[in-house]
This record gives structure tokens, C-alpha cells and sequence, in this order.
């Protein structure tokens, strides 16, 4: 994104939503947006997967502006909102037939999407047989289909039980590893990000602004108890108060100019 910034109309005026936002994201990074709510995160997200237009500045993948949606970036919503009247294979089928997918190839690679997010014997049941956490997979797996080189989350797993969170978690590394997917996930909890990001940026300010990318040098697998790992969660919500403490980690932040 290069000096990105966007400004709703609504009734009750012109919202600036961000403003000159620089971000780069490697190929197959994995990055995460955290920030305080209004700051502009789903707006980002958003501006990458072309459902909205930037008020100035350039989005590009993989070198080409982006003009609107495209099979090159798939997308997962909070709300992971499948069709009810469709079956769980139906509902990852759906996006391969906007695609026009042969039929039989479509069969195959649905029957492996399902098997990856461990849902191969929920194939033929309906959205509202599954749990919370399942249709989560549903949608992951409906992302995946016309196989993208960028996957977008926002917020996927926040209104799991922690149980479940952290296995979708783990599956989405798991995910990550295998298909060599670009990330960028929105989230509200600091501990995922560092736990899955290879760097965490920080959205915030009225319009929003990326104030800071941290790269979280922590070996991987991660867990909590992990060299480092509480220390990046502790100054990251530090950060994300705007209470800029010059202890610690927060001396080491890559400091990315807007
Ligand atoms: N379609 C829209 N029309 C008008 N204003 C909007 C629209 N979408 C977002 N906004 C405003 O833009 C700002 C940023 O919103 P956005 O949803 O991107 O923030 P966020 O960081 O994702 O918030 P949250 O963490 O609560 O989801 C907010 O002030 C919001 O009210």
C-alpha cells in the first residue's frame, strides 16, 4: 500500500478512515493488523481485497494496481456467512463455480479442501448441523478454494471459546506452512497475532495510520510461555494504548515511517 487513504461519505459527513498508509507484505509472509476498534483494520483489509477504492494512493499485488476483486485473494469475514440452504461441500463448491471450474476437478478439490480443515465426513450436512468453529473451517476452506496467493482474515476466530480458537489457530498454521499463502489477519487479541504473524502492524489514530510494524522474532512453533513471547504481547498493547514506553522490546520495534 503506498500512501493510502481512505475517507467514507456518510449521512452525517466525510469519515476519514486511514490516512497515508504505507505497508508492504511479503509473498508468503504472514502479517496481522491489531489496533484499537475504529482505527481502520477491516478498512484496510478491504482496500487489499478491492471491495472499496482508496480516496488517494495505490493498492498493488504483486506489482499491479488493484481494481476491484479477484480470484487472487480470497477472503474470510468474521462472520464466515455461508448460504443455510446449501450443504458444506456446496458451500465450498460455490466458489469454484463462479469460476467455472470443470466439474469433476471441482468434486477433487473440494473433497481436499474439506479433508485439510478436517471436515471430510461433514461434507454433506448443513451449516446450522455444524458447530461455532466448524463453519469457521467452512469458510477457510471456501477462501481457499480458487487457491489464492493472498488470504484475508478479519477476525476470524473471535467469537470461539479459547479451546476452540487455538485449534483453528493451529490449523491455520498448518494451513500456512503447506500452501505457502500470504496472510494478513485482522485481529483484537494481541496474543494471536504474536503467536501467528511474522510481524504484527500497529493500526491506530483518528483516521488511522500504521504507527508501527513489529517484527516478532520468536522461534516457531510458539507458545505462551515461549523466550520473547510475552514480552512482544506485553509491548504491543502497550503500543496499541498510544503509551509509548522506551523499555524493552519497544526499542527494537522497526520503526516504518508513514
Ligand atoms: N461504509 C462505511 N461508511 C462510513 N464510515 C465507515 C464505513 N466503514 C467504516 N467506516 C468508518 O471508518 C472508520 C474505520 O472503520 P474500520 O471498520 O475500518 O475500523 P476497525 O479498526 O476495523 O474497527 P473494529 O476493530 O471495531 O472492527 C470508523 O470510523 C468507521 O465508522
Amino acid at each position: 500500500m503506498e500512501n493510502v487513504s481512505k475517507r467514507y461519505e456518510s449521512p452525517d459527513g466525510i469519515v476519514a478512515a486511514l490516512e497515508g498508509v504505507d505497508l508492504s507484505v511479503g509473498a508468503g509472509d504472514f502479517v496481522s493488523m491489531v489496533g484499537p476498534s475504529g482505527g481502520g483494520k477491516t478498512t484496510l483489509l478491504r482496500l487489499i481485497a478491492g471491495l472499496e477504492t482508496p480516496s488517494s494512493g495505490t493498492v498493488l499485488v504483486d506489482g499491479e494496481p488493484v481494481t476491484g476483486t479477484g480470484p487472487d485473494r480470497g477472503l474470510v469475514f468474521q462472520d464466515a456467512t455461508l448460504f443455510p440452504w446449501r450443504t458444506v461441500a456446496e458451500n465450498v463448491r460455490f466458489a469454484l463455480e463462479v469460476d467455472d471450474t470443470e466439474p469433476e476437478r471441482a468434486r477433487h478439490r473440494v473433497e481436499d479442501l474439506l479433508s485439510m480443515v478436517g471436515l471430510a465426513d461433514r461434507a454433506d450436512s448443513y451449516p446450522d448441523e455444524l458447530s461455532g468453529g466448524m463453519r469457521k473451517r467452512v469458510g477457510i476452506a471456501r477462501a481457499l478454494a480458487p487457491d489464492p496467493d493472498i488470504l484475508l482474515l478479519d477476525e476470524p476466530f473471535s467469537d470461539l471459546d479459547v479451546a476452540t480458537r487455538e485449534t483453528l489457530q493451529a490449523d491455520l498454521l498448518e494451513i500456512w506452512n503447506r500452501l505457502g499463502k500470504t496472510i494478513v489477519l485482522v485481529t483484537h487479541t494481541v496474543g494471536e497475532a504474536v503467536r501467528l504473524s511474522d510481524a504484527v502492524a500497529i493500526v491506530r489514530g483518528q483516521p488511522g495510520r500504521i504507527e508501527t510494524v513489529v517484527d516478532v522474532d520468536v522461534g516457531r512453533p510458539r507458545r505462551r510461555g515461549a523466550d520473547g513471547y510475552g514480552e512482544y504481547v506485553r509491548e504491543i498493547r502497550t503500543s496499541i494504548r498510544g503509551d509509548h514506553s522506551t523499555d524493552g522490546i519497544a526499542n527494537k520495534l522497526d520503526h516504518r515511517p508513514n
